[in-house]
C-alpha cells in the first residue's frame, strides 16, 4: 500500500503532518492532511485486525482524496471545496465519490480523535469508556446501527492507557502525554477550519 510509511507509528510524525497543514492564511493544505491520516491509519493497523475495518475504511477514503488531490492538483482543502461547488450544490450532492463528502467523514473522525485524545491525556485508565464516550459525541449519530455495534464490540479490544502510551513511541508515559498536550490544539484548529468552511457553504451533511 503506497499510503503506508515504513518503521514503527510515532505520535510525532502524526503532531508534525497536522501541524504542517494551516497555512498564514487559514487554509488546509492536503498534503499534510493526508499524511497525517496516513499515520493514524498506520497506528490503527498495528492494533490489530478487530479494527481492520475501521481501517480499510479509511485506507480507501484517503485513497480516493489523494487521488483527486493528485488528478486536479489542489493544495488546499479550500481549493476541493471550490472546485467542486462550481458544479452546482445539487451535482456535488448526488456524488458519492466527491471529495468533498469524503472529507466530511474523516473532519467527523476528527474530532473523535481530538476527544478520545483529550480523554487520554486527562488519565482515566479506560480507553475503550473514553473510545465510547468519543465516538458517542462525534461519528455515532453519523453510523447505522450495525456500524455503531461493531465499532462498540472493537473498542473493548483496546489495550490499556498505559500500553497506549507506549506504543505511541514518543518516550516515557510523561513524554507522550506531553506529546498529545502538544498534538491536540493542531488537530483542534484543521477541525475547527475545515468545520467552519463545510459550515460556510452548507456542506455538513453531504450524503
Ligand atoms: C484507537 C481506536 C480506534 C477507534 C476508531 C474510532 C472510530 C470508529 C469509526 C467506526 C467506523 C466503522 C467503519 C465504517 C465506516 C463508514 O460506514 C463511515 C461512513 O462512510 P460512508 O458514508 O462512505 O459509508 N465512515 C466513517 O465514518 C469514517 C471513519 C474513519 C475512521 C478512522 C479512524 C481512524 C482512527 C485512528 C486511530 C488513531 C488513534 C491515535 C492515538 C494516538
Amino acid at each position: 500500500m503506497a499510503a503506508a510509511a515504513a518503521g514503527p507509528f510515532s505520535l510525532r510524525e502524526v503532531l508534525d503532518a497536522f501541524r504542517r497543514c494551516v497555512t498564514e492564511q487559514r487554509e488546509v493544505l492536503l498534503e499534510p492532511y493526508l499524511s497525517g491520516w496516513r499515520g493514524l491509519i498506520r497506528f490503527l493497523q498495528s492494533l490489530g485486525a478487530v479494527f481492520s475495518f475501521i481501517s480499510k475504511d479509511a485506507v480507501s477514503k484517503v485513497a480516493l482524496l489523494e487521488a483527486h488531490r493528485q488528478q486536479h492538483r489542489f493544495v488546499s482543502l479550500q481549493a476541493l471545496v471550490q472546485h467542486e461547488l462550481a458544479a452546482g450544490p445539487a451535482a456535488l450532492r448526488a456524488r458519492p465519490d466527491s471529495g468533498c463528502r469524503t472529507v466530511l467523514r474523516l473532519h467527523r473522525a476528527l474530532r473523535w480523535l481530538q476527544l478520545f485524545l483529550e480523554g487520554l491525556r486527562s488519565g482515566e485508565p479506560r480507553t475503550s469508556v473514553l473510545c465510547t464516550d468519543a465516538y458517542n459525541a462525534s461519528l455515532a449519530e453519523h453510523h447505522p446501527w450495525v456500524v455503531r455495534k461493531a465499532a462498540t464490540v472493537a473498542f473493548c479490544a483496546l489495550p490499556s492507557r498505559d500500553a497506549f502510551l507506549e506504543i505511541m513511541n514518543v518516550g516515557s508515559a510523561e513524554e507522550a502525554v506531553a506529546m498529545l498536550g502538544e498534538a491536540i490544539p493542531y488537530i483542534g484548529d484543521v477541525y475547527g477550519i475545515t468545520q467552519e468552511l463545510f459550515a460556510k457553504h452548507k456542506l455538513l451533511d453531504l450524503p
